[in-house]
């Protein structure tokens, strides 16, 4: 071999290392901010219980055999006592409550049921999925759950279409089910208060409205189906609450400390998927006045005042998750 051809081979590899390299520090986390680079669109392998096993790890066995959506016969025939109120428990809200589960549903449809392994992805309304072009990863997922008042229509590209699971309250009930939606969606009403039962009772048997006990306005006209409403099982708060972020669940003070409504999602996933992949997680620094916190509208931290998050407390909770391999992050951390 002639000393050119020694050297142009030579080059070659050195190319094909620095690519190599380039592209596997490219897919860790805490370097995506850096060098950008798509997720691959191939399937991951799913095991058949693994976020179960991990939710052990994290919340103890007690949380095995609770449902996740809550059911009429539960408050009919035996009163299912509760140790907490709301948003941790029923208790003090069963009446209301029991009115609600009358025209709603608990099933979880066929299409969830039915999957050999369930791999969900949970969608944060971070401003990370700005520019991301996620959108296509995020479709692939069987259960893609999204939260509040977060938009699809125009972000596809980012944060995808489907829409398996949609998290709300009343208060954070602002989007048109008709076009931020899929028919199949299920909406999941996350209760703080017993107001809020009343609140999806008048709305989905066209009751009058209720205006007072609501720290904004909910809509007023909500145009779904009650067969697609479930109620979120609030031990799921208990438990994000207590295992996640170590908080009291019986608190004196009026702003009560409670969990964001997207830890809650991540910690619904571990026990409804097998596998939970998250995206669009992540509050700027608090010294960072200016960043805009979400990927659909121009606010910043200073919109959560008041709000009893501790988004700090939050962050290590889910460095927690993601270094323990429960979740994966699609965006960076
Ligand atoms: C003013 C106010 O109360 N804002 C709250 C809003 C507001 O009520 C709704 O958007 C209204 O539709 O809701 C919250 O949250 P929000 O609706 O902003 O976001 C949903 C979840 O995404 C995660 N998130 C969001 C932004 C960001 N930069 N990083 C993130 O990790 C969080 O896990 C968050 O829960 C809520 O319900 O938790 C929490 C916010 O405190
Ligand atoms: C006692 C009371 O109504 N407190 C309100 C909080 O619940 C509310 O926080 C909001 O409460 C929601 C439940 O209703 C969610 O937990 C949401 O993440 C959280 O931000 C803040 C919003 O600015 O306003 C206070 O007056």
């Amino acid at each position: 071999m002639t000393s050119k051809s020694h050297w142009k081979l030579l080059a070659l590899a050195l190319v094909l290392v620095v690519v190599m390299v380039w592209y596997s520090i490219s897919r860790e986390d805490r370097y995506i901010e850096f060098f950008y680079f798509p997720i691959s669109e191939k399937k991951e392998p799913c095991f058949q219980g693994e976020a179960e096993r991990q939710a052990s790890k994290i919340f103890g066995n007690r949380s095995r055999d609770q449902p996740i959506f809550l059911q009429l016969k539960d408050y009919f025939w035996v009163k299912t006592p509760s140790t907490y109120e709301l948003p941790f428990g029923t208790k003090g809200s069963e009446d209301l409550l029991l009115r609600v589960l009358a025209i709603t549903s608990y099933s979880i449809p066929e299409s969830i049921k039915s999957l050999e392994c369930r791999r969900c992805v949970v969608v944060g309304n971070g401003h990370r999925l700005r520019n991301s072009s996620l959108g296509g990863v995020i479709n692939k997922y069987d259960v893609v759950i999204r939260l509040n008042n977060a938009p699809v229509a125009g972000y596809e590209g980012d944060v995808g279409s489907k829409t398996t699971i949609r998290l709300f309250y009343p208060e954070s009930a602002h989007f048109d089910p008709k076009i931020e939606n899929n028919p199949d969606t299920l909406l999941v009403l996350v209760a703080f208060k017993a107001m809020d039962f009343h609140w999806i009772e008048t709305i989905l048997s066209d009751k009058k409205r209720v205006r007072k006990g609501f720290w904004k306005q909910p809509p007023l006209i909500w145009d779904v189906n009650p067969k697609q409403v479930r109620i979120l099982n609030p031990f799921f708060m208990e438990i994000a609450a207590d295992k996640l972020l170590s908080l009291p669940i019986q608190q004196p003070r009026k702003i009560k400390q409670k969990p964001t409504t997207g830890l809650l999602a991540i910690t619904l996933a571990l026990h409804l998927c097998d596998l939970v992949h998250i995206a669009g997680f992540g509050y700027p620094d608090a010294s960072n006045k200016k960043q805009t916190i979400h990927y659909y509208e121009q606010i910043t931290l200073k919109s959560m005042a008041g709000s009893g998050h501790n988004v700090s407390q939050e962050a290590i909770a889910i460095k927690r998750m993601l270094e323990m391999g429960a979740v994966k992050n699609l965006t960076y951390f």
